[in-house]
């Protein structure tokens, strides 16, 4: 691995990929403009539409459920004073345990990859079934979500599910909104901050009410662009506070 000088000024992914394709002149494995141009485009394409899906099914769902976005806003109000810190700190986002619950419930709920697929490496056996190499699974997120033995009222929306405790008296699979294993979501941690920074902001500044349009719940969903998505548009009230 290359040593780097932290007085440099950070490189962008573009360019730390360009390097990468620079050094491939020197016969070094790296990765060619078009692996470049496929990464770039990933990133945007996993990151930007989950992250934004994400945060539009969780403020639906608050203005769905008053008292869940009035505790929500009690715990940000809690962490960051009534009248709001101007900065957001890191470590003060981890603090927010109601907040992770409610973003955990909302990805049990809608998770925007509905499914993993996975291919066999080599032969394999399993628990006395083999299976070929090449065999193609499908690990299904939305059905062990909504599964009634793992999340009793399954259609129900409850942070308190996601608290400490709830998680880990559950498997570790029964959830899997960013995958599992070494080729899980690369973005993970990121889209997790990203997603409490906007919340926090979004939650002191304004309240979320139900649009006079009242929609079913469980909300009818379908797919668009490979992800999960509501089949109607979901509206709200926003009031500044
Ligand atoms: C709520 C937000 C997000 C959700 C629910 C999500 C979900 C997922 C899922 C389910 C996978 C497949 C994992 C697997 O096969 O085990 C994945 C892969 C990936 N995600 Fe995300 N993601 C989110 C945000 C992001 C963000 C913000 C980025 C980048 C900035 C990102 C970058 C990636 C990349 C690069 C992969 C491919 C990883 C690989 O193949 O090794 N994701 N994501």
């Amino acid at each position: 691995m290359e040593e780097t000088d932290e007085t440099e000024t950070p490189k962008s992914t573009a360019s730390q990929l360009s390097e990468s394709e620079e050094k491939r002149n020197d016969k070094r494995k790296t990765l060619t403009k078009m692996e470049i141009l496929a990464q770039l485009v990933l990133f945007l394409v996993a990151g930007y539409e989950t992250t934004a899906t994400t945060l539009h099914f969780i403020i639906y769902v608050l203005a769905q459920y008053p008292d869940i976005q009035d505790k929500l806003r009690d715990e940000v109000k809690e962490i960051f004073g009534d009248s709001g810190k101007d900065e957001i700190e890191f470590e003060d986002l981890s603090k927010l345990i109601y907040m992770n619950a409610v973003i955990n419930e909302t990805l049990r709920i809608f998770p925007p990859a509905t499914r993993l697929v996975r291919l066999c490496q080599k032969e394999t056996e399993i628990q006395g079934i083999k299976f070929a190499k090449d065999s193609s699974f499908t690990a299904p997120i939305y059905a062990i979500h909504h599964n009634p033995e793992i999340y009793e009222n399954q259609e129900e929306f409850i942070p308190e599910r996601f608290l400490p405790d709830e998680i880990a008296a559950r498997h570790p699979m029964a959830f899997l909104p960013f995958g599992a294993g070494p080729r899980s979501c690369l973005g993970m941690r990121f889209a997790e901050y990203e997603i409490r920074v906007t919340l926090t902001w979004l939650i002191k500044s304004f309240k979320f009410l139900p649009a006079d349009e009242k929609l079913p719940w469980p909300v009818e969903l379908g797919m668009g662009g490979g992800l999960l998505k509501s089949k109607h548009e979901l509206k709200c009230k926003i009031v500044k506070l």
